[in-house]
């Protein structure tokens, strides 16, 4: 294996921070240290000799930074060949020193574009000089160490540590892989900034943080996370997230979204809520929600958009349950919940960000807005002569909240404020009411005045007459269908009222 010791190293970074340990390092192995403005002081600051880069290619740094490091004196000592004679004595022609080691902390763009800054400081983060630097290193990786982000400090450390002071043919090319993996990361910020007005057909997505799942949807199968759980969650309790919670967990941060300023419950499975409610406590409408399907909450993920008291956490104990999800928890709470060492606990930091929904399919990939249409009392249009009463208005609103959350084919029977049954991932919607009205009786409700909401329109009238002679009272559907008027006609024969909304709320 090549080891080589470095003698040489070029240093210029954006964040200063934690470099003190390379700079002692290479300080004892005799390292000559070449580096820019701002790095320079630094360096200079721990007690270390450095050369100006402004006295290797003689020029200053010049337009405001945006020309330092751009020079053949520098490139050319980074990418000549060491074991090509016409590179070696190329570079004792025009004088060019060899530069063994490269360490680079970019200008930090995808932060300055999330501080809401102004286009014209965003350009200037868009760093040249340290891409290029990051390129050329890697690229002559058999020679050149490349240090590329200030996270890979600790790695350099250890290696040179460990080997006084030198890198492995190994070690370098893991390091210009990473190199590779901060400049493709950093241009793909770069070009989906601007694409944000071009909409040039392209979908770059760099997720730099891997997680190794235990495995994916089942134990056969390998799984990774790529995201930054951290600036979601806080994690206070249990085993790691298995994939199928995380699916889960995510269906469930997307479905409590939409009972914002209102104490909502609910309870998940497989993506699907067995159990939804609202009340004026959290027990209360933890209460409800487990009444709706006390055999599917088993196993199930919950979540609240209000701190978990004592009292909640009591009620719930009894429970096995997977995950719980909430803005907070109170210490008595955590005292009680924490009883059960692999029962996940997360604190809820913020709302989901991002608008769109990618997935992976036949040989490609398919991208889309994500569904956050929500209809209120006032998208509501009355079909039918018989209009729903403010009470029944306000129940449908809630079931079509829930609605829009569950598979496809879906029907959902409730009041205002507690999911009684649902229809999930049917193929027929007859077969998603049927499937509902079935759940509702077995679990003790009566649907008479109930409600009914369903995420997509009825082609034929049977829907609302299985409905209406359940005890429905009142039906909210997206409409469209070129058959609508013989749902509206058994709705207006039998006392129904029924909303049309325009808006379907497939979900596959
Ligand atoms: N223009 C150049 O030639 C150039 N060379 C290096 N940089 C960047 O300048 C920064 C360090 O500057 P300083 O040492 O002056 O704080 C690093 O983030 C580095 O990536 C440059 N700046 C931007 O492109």
């Amino acid at each position: 294996m090549a080891t080589k010791k470095i003698q040489s190293a070029l240093i210029s970074v954006f964040y200063k921070d934690n470099l003190e340990p390379i700079i002692a390092l290479l300080k004892k192995h005799g390292v000559k240290i070449y580096s820019t403005g701002g790095t320079q002081k630094f360096i200079e600051e721990q007690g270390a000799e450095v050369i100006p880069v402004e006295e290797l290619t003689s020029y200053p740094s010049i337009f405001g930074g945006r020309v330092k490091t751009l020079h053949p004196k520098v490139f050319g000592g980074i990418l000549y060949r060491r074991d090509n004679d016409g590179d070696v004595a190329q570079a004792g022609e025009y004088d060019i020193p060899a530069i063994d080691l490269v360490i680079v902390d970019l200008y930090p763009f995808e932060e300055t574009v999330a501080s809401g800054a102004p286009e014209a400081d965003i350009i200037e983060k868009i760093d040249i000089g340290g891409i290029s630097l990051i390129r050329a290193a890697a690229k002559n990786f058999k020679d050149v160490t490349i240090i590329a982000s200030k996270d890979q400090y600790a790695e350099l450390e250890g290696r040179l540590t460990a080997q006084e002071g030198a890198t492995t043919l190994a070690d370098r090319r893991y390091f210009a892989a990473q190199a590779f993996q901060v400049s493709s990361n950093y241009d793909t910020h770069i070009f989906n900034y601007f694409n944000q007005e071009e909409n040039i057909p392209a979908l770059k997505v760099s997720e730099t943080k891997a997680k190794a799942l235990r495995y994916g949807e089942n134990p056969h199968q390998n799984a990774h996370f790529y995201g930054n759980m951290e600036d979601l969650f806080d994690q206070l309790n249990g085993k790691e997230l298995s994939y199928n919670n995380l699916v889960d967990v995510d269906a469930a941060v997307n479905l409590i979204a939409e009972f914002k300023g209102e104490t909502a419950f609910a309870i998940l499975k497989h993506t699907n809520a067995c159990g939804v409610a609202l009340a004026s406590t959290v027990k209360e409408a933890y209460q409800k929600a487990f009444a709706a399907d006390t055999t599917s909450a088993f196993g199930g993920v919950l979540i609240t958009n209000q701190t978990v008291d004592k009292d909640a956490a009591e009620e719930m104990h009894s429970l096995f349950f997977e995950v719980l999800i909430a803005p907070a928890f109170t210490g008595e709470a955590l005292e009680v919940l924490k009883g059960k060492k692999n029962r996940i606990l997360l604190v809820q930091k913020m709302d989901l960000p991002g608008t769109k929904m990618i997935k992976t399919l036949l040989n490609g990939v398919i991208e889309q807005d994500k569904d956050l249409a929500t209809e209120t009392k006032a998208d509501f249009t009355v079909a039918t002569k018989k209009a729903p009463t403010e009470a029944e208005k306000d129940a449908l609103v809630f079931a079509a909240k829930i609605c829009k959350h569950t598979k496809s084919n879906t029907i959902i029977l409730s009041n205002g404020d507690q999911l009684f049954s649902s229809g999930v991932g049917q193929t027929s919607r007859v077969d998603a009411l049927l499937q509902a009205i079935d759940k509702a009786k077995a679990f003790g409700f009566d649907l008479n005045g109930a409600v009914m909401a369903s995420d997509a329109f009825f082609p034929f009238p049977d829907c609302v007459e299985i409905a209406g002679k359940a005890g429905i009272t009142a039906v909210v559907q997206p409409g469209g269908s070129i058959k609508d008027q013989l749902s509206v006609d058994y709705c207006d024969a039998n006392g129904i009222a029924m909303v049309m909304t325009g808006v379907r709320h497939f979900k596959h």
